[in-house]
Formats: C-alpha cells, structure tokens, sequence
C-alpha cells in the first residue's frame, strides 16, 4: 500500500526544475502532453543519464514545440521522458521502496532501475549517425502512500488481457504490499455507471486461462469529466488502463484532466490490440497468439481445398487497418499462395491480376489458399455495395466483409467468364482466434507489461505506456503512441519476404493501382478513424 517515488532521482529532479547553464550533456524532452513543465523547453542534463564525452548539442524547435534534434548532431542523445507526479505535486513524499525486502527481488543483483538507463528507440545504427531518441527504462525504482488502485479494460478483446489484469493485482500485492485495487466493468464508461468490484489475488487466481476479460470491455462512452470525478471520488490513486490506441487516446485525456485538476493519480497505460498496430512498441500482446491460432485455420482450409478439384480456399484474418497479422500467418505457413493486407492494393481482372493468379495456381497445383485481412480491398466492395461508411461507438469505421465478397468475385469469374468448375470454401475465423487465451510466450509478455506499470506507477511516473522498445521495456509517452499506428510498410523488407515466400505478384504495376497506392490507401489509413468520440 505504499507509493514508490523516483522522484529524489538526482537528474531527474535536476532536469524538471533547471536548466543548468555550463551542462552541455544531453537533450532532454519533456513529452508534448506534459503541458506543466515547460512543454517546448529543451532541458539538457547537468548529469549525463549515460555518461559520454565530446557531446555536442544542437536543437531546435519543432513546429508542434517540442524539440527536435538538429541534423549533424553525431553525439546526441534525447530522452523523451514521460510525467512525473512531482511535475505538478511538488511536495509529495516519498518512502523506500519495500522491494528490496522482498523475497523475490532479495537477492537480486539490481534491484532498482538506474534513473541513468534508457532505451535506446532505433537499434540499427551506423558508425556516424546520431544517438538519437530514448524512453525511460521500465522497471522499479528505489524509493514509497497508501496505494488505491484500479484497472480497466476498454476496446476489443485480444488474447492476453486476462493475464495482464492477473497480474496487475498480484503484482501489486505481491510486490508492494496493496490490497485495495477496484476493477472497473464494462470499460470506460464503467467508471460512471457500473459498481466496481474488489479484484485481490485469490479472485484473478486462475482468470489467465481463460479469454475474454474479466471486467468486460466496451467501445464509445468515454467521458473524461465523469471519469475523472468518479476516480476522484472513489479516492483512487492509481489508474491501470488496458486497451489499443483508441483508449490510450482516452488515457491521454484522464491524464491531463488529472494534471489539470492537480490529483495525486498515476495514470498507466499497458497496450493492447490483436492487430499489432501500435507505435513505437515492438509487438502487441496476444499477436503471437494470434498468429499460431490462425494457422489451424490456414491448416483446415489447406485440407479442404487439397481434398478436391480446383479448390480455392479463403481464409480471413483480422487488422483492421495493418495486415499484420495475415503476412506473418501466411510467413508461418508455407501453406498460403497469396496473402492480401490492406496496406498492398490489389486488383482483380486483367494481366497480372488476382483472377489470373488463381487460374494459374489452380492450373500449377489442382487447389490454392487465400489470406486475406479484413481491413483489405474494403474501398472495391464499398464500390461494389454501394455501402455508407458506418462507424462503430469508438468511431472506428465498420469494415464490410471482404471475404465474403471475394469468394462471390472468384466464383463468379470462374463460372460465367472462365466456364471452369472452382470448389470454394470461405473460413472467417475472426472472433475464435481473438477469443482464446494468450500462448506461454504471451503470457510472459503480460507478465512483464503488468509488472513494469506496477513499478512505473509506483515509483510516481505518470501519462505513460509502457512496451518493449527493441526488446526493452521502457515507459514511453502516450502521444508517442498514438500519433501514429503502425502499419505493414510495403518498402521494408518483411514485405518482401512475403512476396519472396508465396511468389505472388505484388499487383504494383497496374497504372490504377499505383495511382491508389500514391493518393489514396494511405490517406485512408490514417482518417479512418475520427478522433473524438
Ligand atoms: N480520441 C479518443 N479520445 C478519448 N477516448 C477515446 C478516443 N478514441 C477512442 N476512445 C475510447 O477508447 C475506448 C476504446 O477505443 P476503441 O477504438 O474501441 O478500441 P482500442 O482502444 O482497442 O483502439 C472507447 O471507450 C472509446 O470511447
Ligand atoms: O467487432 P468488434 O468487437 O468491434 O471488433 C472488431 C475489430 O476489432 C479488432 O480486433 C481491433 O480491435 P481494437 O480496436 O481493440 O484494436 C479489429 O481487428 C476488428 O476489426
Ligand atoms: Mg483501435
């Protein structure tokens, strides 16, 4: 029940509270939504975070205000830090940390994370380039109120989310002694209209095994005022947030209303999406899970279609707007003969068009498999169906179902044009594959999420995500994250080996095609989704 503050952390209280005149060590970037200290100043560190010599430090200001790192700075090093409650709590106190006694971290080497490490954002460098952006490490800090906290989950379900909740609480108590910790119902509108129930370790004992969350989830319904009020109410402290780049928006908003309000509330995101589209992080929980799930249905298509004449099978994936998921199913495979993602346009009719493809295939191996994401080809069935763009609650546009739109194209070429005899069987294993329980790998990942925004929170950070960065966990500012959302990039290598591995064609070089992939996709990619809901 005691609060663990890093706030005695030499640089970091030296960096918050002065610019020292003769440092010339590092750029330090307070992120853009801690609007209490100095947004758009530059802060450089009297004392290194990593010791270096002959740093030569040149910024300026970005447009948005946040500073940027010129370009001939070979010895640069930025840390994008996340909030501290002592940003806008200058007196809160501090106690050691009761790790340290614990039996887990007894006899660890090092217990407590250096306020000095950082995790460096981009990995492949070459001899002369700068050192570039960093992220807080994730992990706990030496030094500790009473903790009253609460976890929500919000958006769609993902495998994993049950783990991440598990281990929260236990976590929690295991580690910091806290028994008071609230779980909200129903996402973020059960802040306002739901009771809470009393999460303890016994009650989320065996909740990992199960899919689903435990505390149920929803779309729509954020109110950050209602929110707000209701944690002040109910005297919580600490807010754990489980959800994609929808509700870390959400987080953003509760974060800042509770700087605004001056509440001593720590506000962690942990991320969360089947799809694998958030920033900055190098993999969504549940993605693996995902991925493995997905195979029994490219295996049971693959049978089907190998079983008959001519058969074509069609299996769709989720992704929303990234084909993530699809292209490392099919990597994983080696069953599936083209893989469609909405990153990569395609086209149908004519040379080197999908229906020539199929035939081709057909002709090659008697049966051919089709991965295809949701997300993908959704502006040709649009056209098709003559379809209104829908939005769901969140204000995620409401995809029309491609596969099924497929299967009729195929079929329909086959017969009318092509007078071939085709046996199509369509799989949407959609909804099992994000129903199930995270894998052991997964598992692990949620363990360590759960953990490091236990610490993160404990140690008084504050409007943060936390997620590997190249492996490391770091706590990363939530606009970090949700500026952007990572899409499958057609031009790096991982495309590549995909088209390498299934030898389908790349449909790039039809005319129409490129124009879309110049003008349009990417366009409607990124405003797909409105941003207030
Ligand atoms: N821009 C936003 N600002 C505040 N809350 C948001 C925003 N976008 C989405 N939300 C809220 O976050 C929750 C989940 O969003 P959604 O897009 O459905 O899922 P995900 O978080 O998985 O992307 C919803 O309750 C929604 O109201
Ligand atoms: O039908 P639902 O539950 O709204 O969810 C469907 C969508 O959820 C997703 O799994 C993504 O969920 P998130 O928005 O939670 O990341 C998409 O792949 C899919 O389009
Ligand atoms: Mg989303």
């Amino acid at each position: 029940m005691e609060f663990a503050l890093s706030s005695s952390s030499p640089s970091l209280s030296l960096s918050r509270n002065s610019i020292p005149s003769n440092s010339c060590n590092r750029l330090f970037r307070p992120t853009s939504s801690s609007s209490n200290f100095a947004q758009s100043k530059l802060f450089s560190l009297k004392k290194p975070l990593i010791s270096r010599q002959n740093c030569s430090i040149k910024a300026q200001s970005s447009t948005n205000g946040a500073i940027n790192a010129s370009e001939d700075q070979n010895d640069d090093f930025i840390l994008e830090d996340v909030p501290h409650l002592t940003d806008f709590l200058t007196d809160l106190p501090s106690y050691p940390n009761p790790l340290k006694k614990s039996q887990a971290y007894a006899i660890v080497k090092r217990t407590f994370v250096s306020s000095e490490d950082a995790v460096a954002q981009k990995i492949v460098v070459q001899k002369d380039s700068p050192r570039g952006l960093h992220f807080r490490r994730a992990g706990p800090r030496e030094k500790a109120q009473e903790v009253r906290s609460c976890v929500v989950t919000c958006g769609g379900l993902c495998p994993g989310i049950n783990t991440v909740i598990r281990e929260i609480v236990c976590g929690l108590n295991n580690m910091y002694g806290v028994d008071e910790v609230l779980g909200i119902q129903g996402g973020y509108r059960g802040f306002y209209s739901k009771n809470t129930i009393q999460l303890t370790p016994k009650s989320v004992n065996d909740i990992h095994k199960r899919g689903g969350t435990f505390l149920q989830t929803s779309r729509g319904g954020h109110d950050t005022n209602k929110i707000v009020d209701n944690i002040q109410d109910r005297g919580i402290n600490q807010v754990y947030i489980i959800g994609g780049d929808g509700t870390q928006k959400g987080a953003a908003a509760i974060y800042k209303e509770v700087e605004k309000r001056g509440l001593k509330v720590a506000v962690a995101g942990i991320p969360k999406t089947i799809d694998n589209d958030i920033a900055v992080i190098d993999k969504s929980f549940g993605f693996d899970t995902a991925v493995e799930e997905a195979q029994r249905a490219i295996n049971a298509a693959h049978v089907e279609v190998e079983s008959v004449q001519n058969g074509i099978g069609i299996v769709k994936l989720m992704g929303r707007y990234s084909g993530f998921i699809a292209m490392h199913a099919t990597l994983a495979s080696r069953d599936v003969d083209c893989c469609l993602i909405p990153e990569s346009p395609f086209y149908l009719e004519g040379q080197g068009g999908l229906f020539e493809f199929v035939e081709e295939r057909l002709k090659e191996n008697g049966h051919m498999v089709i991965v295809l994401a949701e997300g993908a080809g959704q502006e040709y069935v649009a056209q098709t169906l003559h379809a209104d763009d829908k939005k769901d609650a969140s204000g995620n546009r409401l995809l029309l179902d491609v596969g099924l739109w497929l299967t009729q194209k195929i079929k329909d070429h086959f017969t009318n044009i092509r007078k071939m005899d085709v046996n199509m069987k369509y799989i949407d294993p959609t909804y099992m594959i994000r129903a199930i329980p995270s894998n052991a790998s997964d598992n692990i990942y949620c363990t360590l999420l759960a953990q490091s925004a236990v610490h993160g929170a404990m140690a008084g950070y504050t409007g943060f995500t936390v997620g590997p960065v190249n492996s490391r966990h770091a706590y990363i500012p939530i606009s970090r994250v949700t500026e952007t959302q990572n899409i499958v990039k057609l031009t790096d290598r991982m495309w590549a080996r995909l088209l390498a591995s299934t030898n389908q064609p790349s449909f790039l070089s039809c005319e129409v095609v490129q124009e879309r992939v110049n003008k349009q996709i990417f366009d409607d990619i990124h405003n797909m989704k409105i941003t207030s809901t």
